[in-house]
């Protein structure tokens, strides 16, 4: 199966969890280097991605563009509109890869979901879109499982340690050092940013 992967991005001072180490141009450049390695795994996997993003921005990468700045309201006018099966990525998704994504598309339920990290919901793969509808923010996987299961859909819920990590604070980055092999790994080495390993649990630090 070859899905579209819609890939919500917000391209206007993302990720603010992370403005303490980031200025707001920083983040603004890493979250656009985290939709590469995103938009790169998601066209290994052969999935078409199409970037669901709160405004235009410069890039060549196939776009929709919502006025409304509400994740929820502009994924639920699409998701009527879709007849096969389709894949909703976030974009804070820098470990994934061609093998953990085709984990999903490859499900033998209705739908497959993978919890990201505190609640949250990182890709739902979904065959028939127009039975579903989603709600994200808050324990968002415990509304999604609600969802699946109140529209009587069958869902497989994906263990997948690439695809749980969602690069939303601090210790994640440590995740990132350690595991990204694409160019958000790289932007977070230029600015610095490297493994303080020397004592008790391994930390991020910045060589100012
Ligand atoms: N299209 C769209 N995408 C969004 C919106 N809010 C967040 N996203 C995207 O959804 C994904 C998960 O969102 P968050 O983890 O909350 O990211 P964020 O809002 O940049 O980060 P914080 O400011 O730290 O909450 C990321 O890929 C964001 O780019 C929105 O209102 N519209
Ligand atoms: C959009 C939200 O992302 P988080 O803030 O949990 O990373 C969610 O997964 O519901």
């Amino acid at each position: 199966m070859c899905p579209h992967a819609l890939i919500p991005y917000k391209p206007k001072n993302p990720k603010t969890r992370l403005s303490s180490l980031l200025s707001q141009e920083e983040r603004e450049a890493f979250a656009f280097a985290m939709l590469e390695d995103v938009v790169s795994a998601a066209k290994d996997a052969m999935c078409s991605p199409v970037v669901v993003g709160t405004e235009l921005f410069d890039s060549e990468l196939v776009q929709v563009t919502v006025k409304d700045a509400d994740l929820n309201q502009t994924l639920n006018e699409i998701l009527p509109t879709v007849e096969t099966g389709l894949l909703i990525l976030m974009a804070d998704l820098p470990l994934a890869d061609e093998a953990s994504i085709r984990r999903v598309t490859s499900t033998e339920k209705d739908m497959a979901i993978v919890p990201g990290r505190g609640g949250g919901t990182n890709v739902i793969f979904m065959k028939e879109p127009k039975k579903f509808h989603v709600d994200y923010y808050g324990t968002s996987f415990v509304k999604h499982m609600k969802i699946a299961a109140d529209a009587g859909l069958s869902v497989e819920v994906v263990d997948s340690f690439r695809l749980h990590t969602d690069i939303d604070e601090e210790d994640d980055l440590v995740e990132l050092l350690i595991h990204g092999t694409g160019k958000s790994r790289a932007y977070l080495e230029s600015l610095g940013f490297s493994l303080a390993t020397e004592t008790g649990r391994v930390r991020c630090v910045r060589k100012r």
